[in-house]
């Protein structure tokens, strides 16, 4: 195994990351094999990664799972995604590796030699061929608008704090549009944020440059997450420190906030710093955040984690407060199935570490074009024309980097 692998990394040498990173990303979908490319914020390095053998893995802990990919969707009751590392791709090494414990099998075999083969002919893949058709989508302001409205009726009744109802817009892509020439400018555009690309033969092809950290644990040590809300669009050479809250959208960070420390009250959990509120750069947007860290060492919680990942999804930045009824407001009333916008996404015990994001700022990539998704809170104080302003913003962030604006 390890001579076709020497081989096969031969084939490699004085190709661009990029030429690699296309060629890894085609023999996945290829072959009908779930395949994750990420860039984690404030890094360089971009990572793939590839499950050759069947069958997606259901993660019950963090802990005690291998090294991988978490993919879930937003109803937080369907059964999550998880992709083994079994062979890699990352930009220190520029090589590919596979997992030690793989054996070799016709599934690896097949890898290689379609690999190979995309070494020789890069132009003659089309990954769109692979997937399906886009579904029908009823993108209508007046609906949402009203949506919105709906949100605040049931809000002034008293049932709710706050509701983040969504909606998805379909959009043409642009000519020469490569999932992975756009991820590789979404990386340079958008440092701050988590930059993935995933695909799975059932759940389709997913990409996205999300601000929002779901869980972070490293070195077993460390736990962190954030309260991410409040949004404004920022015009160009724009001064952090001058960026001006209104009382709506601090009110609606606070509540993130409260869950997130209603989530530690309820295990318990005494000890844990807070930093914030502060405005962050998102890409072409600016947010509120919060961010919390606990010492899993000195608490004496291990399986935090887990534990957290359970309490906290969906949390009220992408949800509602109280988290069920809203829920099942949204099941009821937003009108069509979120799948894995909003969901949770990111890499698990990589040498140590386990970073999972919120997935938004997200488009799923069809055979026939692209469908891009975004929510916006709604508290009492909304006003409904604006939330439609805020979800058209959010679009731009990845559909700017599409079009080259
Ligand atoms: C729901 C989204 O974003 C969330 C909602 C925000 C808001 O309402 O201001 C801000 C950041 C995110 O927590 C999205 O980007 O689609």
């Amino acid at each position: 195994m390890n001579k076709e692998l020497e081989k096969i990394n031969q084939t490699l040498e004085g190709k661009s990351f990029e030429e690699k990173l296309k060629a890894f990303f085609h023999t996945a979908v290829a072959i009908n094999t779930p395949v994750a490319i990420w860039r984690k914020p404030q890094e360089e390095k971009i990572q793939a990664t590839c499950q050759v053998t069947e069958g997606l893995d259901f993660v019950e802990e963090i802990e005690s799972a291998s090294t991988g990919f978490l993919f879930n969707c937003f109803k937080s009751n369907q059964q999550g995604n998880f992709i083994r590392s079994e062979i890699n791709l990352d930009q220190e090494s520029e090589n590919l590796s596979i997992s030690p414990k793989l054996e070799s099998s016709d599934r690896l075999n097949h890898f290689f030699n379609q690999f190979a083969q995309f070494q020789e002919d890069p132009t003659e893949f089309n990954f769109q061929e692979q997937l399906k058709a886009a579904p029908h989508v009823l993108d209508d302001k007046q609906a949402f608008i009203q949506l919105v409205e709906k949100c605040k009726t049931h809000i002034e009744e008293g049932y709710y704090q706050k509701i983040v109802p969504s909606r998805r817009s379909r959009y043409q892509l642009p000519k020469g549009f490569h999932p992975v020439h756009e991820l590789m400018k979404l990386c340079k555009s958008y440092e701050n944020a988590f930059v993935s690309l995933v695909y799975t033969p059932e759940h389709g092809l997913w990409l996205g440059a999300t601000p929002e950290l779901l869980i972070e644990t490293e070195n077993d040590q460390y736990f962190r997450t954030v309260s991410l809300a409040g949004t404004q669009g920022i015009p160009k050479n724009f001064n952090l420190s001058q960026a001006a809250w209104t009382q709506k959208e601090i009110e609606e960070q606070a509540l993130v906030s409260r869950y997130i420390i209603n989530c530690f009250k309820q295990i318990r959990l005494r000890e844990f710093s807070e930093h914030g509120p502060k405005t962050v750069k998102a890409g072409n947007l600016i947010h509120l955040k919060t961010s919390f860290e606990v010492d899993m060492k000195a608490t004496n919680f291990p399986e935090l984690a887990t534990v957290m990942l359970k309490l906290l999804h969906p949390t009220s930045a992408v949800c509602g407060m109280p988290m069920k009824p809203a829920a099942q407001f949204l099941e009821q009333h937003e009108g069509y199935d979120r799948s894995f916008f909003s969901g949770y996404l990111g890499p698990v015990n990589d040498k140590g570490t386990t970073s999972v994001f919120v997935n938004l700022r997200c488009t799923q990539i069809f055979k026939d074009g692209g469908i891009i998704f975004a929510g916006a809170g709604v508290t009492e104080d909304s006003i409904p024309e604006l939330e439609w302003n805020e979800t058209e913003i959010k679009f731009r962030t990845l559909l700017n980097v599409f079009e080259n604006i």
